[in-house]
């Protein structure tokens, strides 16, 4: 579904993605791992559009995403949920999932003004805080919030930028178990940037590792073993 063949990345005159390949089946959870400064976050940046790509292709069901803005490949069923969250602190709870109205209204027949119900069921605490500014929420709270913003748009492909970062583990757990739901239920195919190897583990089907700007290794999560721990992720 989505496929990324030989991409580099620069920020100025410094290479940071070398020749990168990556192919993300439909349906998949997909962990990608490495230590810092490997370049996993410009990865996700590239794929959503927010990095213009330098050299080599996305696509995304045989549809070429190169020079597609950020917001179209949201239109396109690309749902993004950046590190650090990136959430509206001056706003309210329901004001910002409400900002994926839109997009939901021009991709579907039946327009609503209405926050989907699911939301709420996936995130009982959002319905619990709707008036209360993002701001003012716990970290957890506001991770839940960037996760159901993201999910308002009704994606096929979510994109999660360390999503456990400083959260504590009741709300991690929360947040794997609606990970999994929405991918056996809806075949959700997610792609998500984790350092945590019991979550990763939990929660990821396949792995890609990642060392200095290209994929060193990919399989299923079963096959993440000692050996590739210790080399690519072992700090
Ligand atoms: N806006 C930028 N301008 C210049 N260099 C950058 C910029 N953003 C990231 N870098 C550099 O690119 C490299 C890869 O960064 P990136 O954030 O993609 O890595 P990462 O694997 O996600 O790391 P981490 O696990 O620490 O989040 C790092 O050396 C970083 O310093």
């Amino acid at each position: 579904m989505i496929s990324i063949k030989n991409l580099d990345q620069l920020y100025g005159g410094t290479q940071i993605l070398w020749g990168l390949d990556l192919d993300i089946e439909p349906g998949s959870i997909t962990c990608i791992m490495g230590r810092n400064g490997v370049g996993k976050t410009t990865l996700l940046k590239t794929i959503m559009g927010l990095l213009p790509t330098s050299n080599g292709e996305i696509t995304m069901n045989g549809v070429t995403l190169n020079k597609q803005s950020a917001e179209k490949r949201a239109y396109s069923g690309i749902g993004y949920v950046p590190q650090g969250r990136d959430i509206f602190p001056m706003l309210t709870v329901e004001e910002n999932l409400r900002i994926g109205l839109p997009v939901l209204n021009k991709k579907s027949k039946n327009k609503t003004n209405d926050i989907p119900e699911k939301i709420f069921e996936l995130f009982p605490v959002l319905k619990d805080m709707l008036h209360r500014r993002g701001g003012d929420l716990s970290g957890g709270q506001q991770q839940q919030l960037a996760i159901g913003r993201a999910l308002v748009l009704d994606p096929s492909v979510l994109i999660l930028d360390e999503p456990n970062e400083g959260i504590q583990p009741n709300i991690v757990k929360q947040i794997g178990d609606v990970i999994l739901k929405l991918n056996a239920e809806e075949g959700l195919t997610v792609i998500l940037i984790e350092q945590k190897l019991g979550f990763a583990r939990r929660v990821g089907k396949e792995f890609r590792l990642m060392e200095k700007g290209r994929i060193v290794a990919a399989d299923r999560m079963d096959k993440l073993n000692d050996n590739l721990i210790k080399q690519y992720l072992a700090v």
